[in-house]
């Protein structure tokens, strides 16, 4: 298979001797969207960040294949003192990228190339959200990872941010995304990965995932029961 993959091989992570990840296994590959659902403190975030390799692991390790860049982006957007435009020529220089002619092209993306010379602090928080986006996306990354990125964001300007998602995995770029919304992640997921207490609980194509969970713990995640 071509495209990009991550494998996740007992993988774990503990903070003083307590793990909030264990014995992870798990593979991921091109295609839709994999989220990553589970309750409050299942350990997403954390998973997502050994994945982007933020952290390192403190058990096992993250495989990859066919990614060149990969980038990530976080519920709130941390944009420079600088117009939009600055921000993302900013990410370009970081990543050695000598091409400016992506600036305007990531912006025509997100549907943002009229604020381009705008203050990226002073827009508001969907815009800025789209802003982190298209920095993410003049990188052309292989693979996207996402932290809740519509979590603080009105109804219109999350929908707005999906089409944009939409619209890049179809263009191939691997989402990997983690949400409270189960909404959300019936909308957009090709894959759903349960984490529960720091376990991955259940792997499944998305339909499937809703239509018919196989675990007790996603059965009653699905039904709102609230999982310790
Ligand atoms: N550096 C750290 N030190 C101590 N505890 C941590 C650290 N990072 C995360 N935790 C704890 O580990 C657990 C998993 O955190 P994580 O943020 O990955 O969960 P999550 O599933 O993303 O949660 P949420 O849905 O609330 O965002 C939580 O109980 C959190 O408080």
């Amino acid at each position: 298979m071509s495209g990009p993959m991550l494998r996740a091989e007992g993988l774990g992570y503990s903070v003083g001797g307590l793990p909030l990840l264990q014995g992870l296994d798990f593979t991921i590959g091109p295609g839709a969207p994999s989220f990553i659902i589970g309750p409050n403190g299942a350990g997403k975030s954390t998973l997502l960040r050994l994945l982007h390799r933020l952290l390192p692991p403190s058990t096992g390790q993250v495989l990859s294949a066919g990614i060149g860049r990969q980038a990530m982006l976080f519920q709130k957007p941390v944009l420079l003192r600088r117009s939009v435009a600055q921000n993302i020529a900013h990410a370009l220089s970081l990543a050695g990228i000598q091409e400016p002619g992506r600036i305007p092209a990531a912006l025509e993306e997100v549907g943002l190339p009229h604020l381009a010379h705008r203050p990226a602090r002073l827009l508001s928080g969907g815009e800025q959200q789209r802003v982190a986006l298209a920095r993410a996306l003049a990188l052309r990354p292989d693979i996207l990872f996402l932290d809740e990125p519509t979590a603080s964001l009105d109804p219109a300007a999350t929908r707005a941010v999906e089409a944009i998602l939409a619209r890049t995995a179809q263009r191939g770029v691997k989402i990997v995304m983690t949400t409270h919304d189960l909404h959300q992640a019936r909308r957009l997921a090709g894959e759903i990965l349960l984490l529960h207490q720091g376990r991955l609980v259940e792997q499944a194509a998305a339909g499937t995932f809703f239509s018919s969970p196989a675990s007790a713990e996603a059965q009653a995640f699905l039904r709102g029961d609230i999982l310790e």
